[in-house]
C-alpha cells in the first residue's frame, strides 16, 4: 500500500469517499459530488426516497458499481486499486433478496464462505453452527432445514450469518430488514444493533425508512433525489437541527421521534421517597430511551416508572420528567 495515499485517507475512518459520483451511460445521475466517511466501528444509515442513489453509493463501496468521479477508501486502501474479488471478500454484503441457495440446507448455505476460504468441512460446519446461534438461530433446529423451511425474518437471520462468515471488518447492508413485518423487523433491528456493538464492525446500512436509520443508526446521512446528499449527522442533532426543510420535513423535526434517541439522564428523576411501590411497575435502566419508558409506563398502566442503575433504584420517571428530557434532547 502507498503510504501518502493511506496518510491522505485519515486514519480514524474506516470508509472514505471523496467526491464521489455515478452517472449512469444514459446520463442518469444516480450520485453526485459525495463526500463521506464512515469512522471504525460505526454504524452508518444511508437514508432518503426511492432512486435518490443510496444502493448506487454502496455498491460503490465494494465496486459491484464503479464510480464516474472521486476516490473510495477503504480501511486505508484505495478501492480503485483493489482487485474486485479480494476486496469483496472483506466486506459482508446483506441485501433484501438473500438470495440463499435453495436446494441447500440452511448450515451448507452459511458454510459456503468459509469452504471457499479453504476450511475443512468440519470446520466450516463448526463456524455455520456458531454463527447460526449468534443470529439467534439454534443450530439443533434450524441448521439442516432448507429456506424454505423457513420464516422471512428467519431468512434474514440466515442472510447476517453468512455475511458474518467470513468474518469480514465491514458489512453492508440493503434494505436488509424490509422484506419481514413491522414486528420482526423491530426485533432483529434491536438485535442487530446490539450483535453489532458486540462484534465492533463497521457497517453501512441502506434503508428508506427513516425510523429505521434513527433506531439503528450512530450517524444517518440523509439524501435527496439526484444522489446529493443534504445532511450527515447523529440521530440526536438530525431530530434538533435539521439542516434545511426538505431534511426537516423527511426525518419530521422535533416529534415523536426524538423520543427514540433520548436517554434517560438522572436530573430527569424524582427521588423515590413517598411514592408507593404499589405505584410502580416494572423498573427500566437508566440508559433506557424515553420511548421505552413511555412504552413500559403504558403497558404497566402506571403514571411513573421506576428507574434504577445496575440493582440500585435512582429513582422515578414522571410525565414531568420526560417533558424536561425531551426539552433537553430538543435544545
Ligand atoms: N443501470 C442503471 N442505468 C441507468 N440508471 C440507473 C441504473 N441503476 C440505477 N439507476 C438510476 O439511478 C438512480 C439511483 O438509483 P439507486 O438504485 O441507487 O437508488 P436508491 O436510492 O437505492 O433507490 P431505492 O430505494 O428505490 O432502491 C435512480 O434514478 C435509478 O433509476
Amino acid at each position: 500500500m502507498d503510504a501518502t495515499r493511506s496518510g491522505e485517507s485519515g486514519s480514524g475512518s474506516m470508509i472514505r469517499l471523496e467526491g464521489v459520483g455515478k452517472t449512469y451511460p444514459d446520463g442518469t445521475v444516480a450520485v453526485h459530488e459525495l463526500d463521506l466517511d464512515v469512522a471504525r466501528g460505526e454504524m452508518v444509515c444511508l437514508v432518503g426516497p426511492s432512486g435518490c442513489g443510496k444502493s448506487t453509493t454502496l455498491k460503490m463501496i465494494n465496486r459491484l458499481i464503479e464510480p464516474t468521479a472521486g476516490r473510495i477508501w477503504l480501511d486505508g486502501q484505495d478501492v480503485t486499486d483493489a482487485d474486485p474479488v479480494e476486496l469483496r471478500r472483506g466486506i459482508g454484503y446483506v441485501i433484501q433478496q438473500i438470495g440463499l441457495f435453495p436446494h441447500q440446507r440452511i448450515e451448507q448455505n452459511v458454510m459456503t464462505v468459509p469452504l471457499l476460504y479453504g476450511e475443512s468441512r468440519s470446520t466450516a460446519r463448526e463456524r455455520a453452527h456458531e454463527l447460526l446461534a449468534t443470529v439467534g438461530l439454534e443450530p439443533e433446529q434450524y441448521a439442516r432445514k432448507y429456506p424454505h423451511e423457513l420464516s422471512g425474518g428467519q431468512r434474514q437471520r440466515v442472510g447476517v450469518a453468512r455475511a458474518l462468515a467470513a468474518n469480514p471488518p465491514v458489512l453492508l447492508m440493503d434494505e436488509p430488514f424490509g422484506a419481514v413485518d413491522p414486528i420482526v423487523r423491530h426485533r432483529l433491528q434491536d438485535e442487530f444493533r446490539r450483535l453489532q456493538a458486540e462484534l465492533d464492525k463497521t457497517v453501512v446500512l441502506v434503508t428508506h425508512d427513516i425510523d429505521e436509520a434513527i433506531r439503528m443508526g450512530d450517524r444517518v446521512a440523509v439524501f435527496a433525489t439526484g444522489g446529493r446528499l443534504l445532511q450527515y449527522a447523529t440521530p440526536a442533532e438530525l431530530l434538533a437541527h435539521p439542516a434545511d426543510e426538505q431534511v426537516a420535513d423527511f426525518v419530521g423535526a422535533g416529534g415523536l421521534r426524538t423520543l427514540t434517541v433520548t436517554r434517560l439522564r438522572e436530573e430527569d428523576l424524582e427521588p423515590l421517597d413517598g411514592v408507593a411501590t404499589g405505584d410502580l411497575g416494572a423498573a427500566i435502566d437508566l440508559d433506557s430511551s424515553l420511548e421505552e419508558a413511555l412504552a413500559t409506563m403504558l403497558r404497566d398502566d402506571r403514571p411513573m416508572v421506576g428507574v434504577r442503575r445496575g440493582a440500585q433504584f435512582v429513582g422515578v420517571l414522571t410525565p414531568a420528567g420526560v417533558h424536561r428530557a425531551l426539552r433537553a434532547s430538543l435544545r
